[in-house]
């Protein structure tokens, strides 16, 4: 679950040591999302969706309110107590935040390591995601040799590589075309339908209109329209066994998925046309099959243009 008490949040202006703060970037923003929703972050650019966002992975605290995450309220928190819910959190950022010294074999593997994953099993994780995204040829690349689409999709497979209980995505599909974003799309309501929380910023109406859920609109750090997702109804959707298991206070139990829009994936699936697998995909970037089991087998994705 994610919830937002009357959060304000001010970054520092006037410059590095001058102690000044700006106004403020979020006004009273009350919301929340039950674990397992599916929720769109709108809003004109500067509205404040990357804010929610840094609040949300737990990069910045809130200058006022409370900010909850997977059973952590963050806003007094100690900082040993961040850590663990960072690493239940994949967050795909604007500008991909890729290590230029590692390659994008090592880029995907980076959480699991961080997890303490054994070598041995983590190989095929990481090729399977490499696979997935139509990367596999270059897992060796250091980021600054692939495009930015490229580099896109590696920070995509980085972000899901460890199943993780929320995933925050800001403007996913930027550097993607058309047909790469809808499959972005139908992998994260694939995982969204298994339990994980997923809020995606954008700016993509398109995108919006062919895969319908809650949104959350922000104008000028104002929420302005919940749009139903503060009474989301999480109850029907099976539990999210989640990749590590969570430790034993964070979370309550009913962690559930509302499966808003399996409708609009399978559409989509099939919308994706005849060659939505096969070899016209991996000229376009990705591959079929899509991930394969990663972990023990109730945890896999299923193929998410199967129908
Ligand atoms: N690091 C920062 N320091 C100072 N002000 C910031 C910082 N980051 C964002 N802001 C300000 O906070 C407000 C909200 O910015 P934010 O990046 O959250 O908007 P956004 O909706 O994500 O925009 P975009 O769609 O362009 O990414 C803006 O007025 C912005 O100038």
């Amino acid at each position: 679950m994610v919830r937002f008490e009357a959060v304000g949040l001010r970054y520092p202006g006037g410059g590095p040591h001058t102690g000044s703060w700006g106004r403020e970037a979020l006004v009273d923003v009350t919301f929340a999302l039950p674990q397992g929703s599916f929720t769109w972050l709108l809003g004109h650019s500067g509205a404040g969706k990357s804010s929610v966002l840094r609040l949300m992975h737990l990069a910045l605290r809130p200058t006022r309110g409370e900010v909850e995450v997977l059973g952590l309220r963050t806003a007094r928190a100690k900082r040993a107590s961040l850590a663990p819910v960072r690493r239940r959190i994949g967050v795909v950022f604007q500008d991909f935040r890729l290590l230029p010294y590692l390659s994008a074999f090592d880029n995907v593997a980076l959480p699991l390591r961080l997890a303490g994953q054994p070598e041995a099993s983590l190989r095929a994780d990481v090729q399977e995601m490499l696979r997935w995204v139509g990367l596999a040829a270059r897992a060796e690349a250091l980021p600054p040799e692939l495009s930015g689409g490229e580099q896109q999709r590696i920070a995509i497979a980085r972000a899901v590589v460890h199943r993780p209980a929320l995933l925050v995505a800001d403007e996913p599909t930027g550097n993607l075309d058309n047909h790469q974003a809808r499959r972005l799309l139908a992998l994260l309501r694939e995982m969204n339908r298994l339990g994980t929380t997923v809020v995606v910023a954008t700016h993509d109406e398109d995108l919006v209109a062919r895969f319908p859920a809650p949104s959350l609109l922000l104008q000028d750090g104002r929420l302005h329209d919940l749009d139903g997702a503060r009474g989301i109804d999480a109850a029907e959707a099976p539990a999210w066994p989640g990749p590590q298991a969570p430790p034993p206070t964070s979370e309550p139990d009913g962690a559930a998925a509302l499966d808003t829009g399996s409708a609009a994936v399978s559409s989509s699936g099939s919308a994706a046309g005849p060659d939505a697998g096969g070899a016209g995909d991996s000229a376009r970037g990705w591959t079929e099959p899509p991930p394969r089991p990663i972990g023990r087998p109730e945890r896999r994705l299923r193929d998410p243009w199967d129908g």
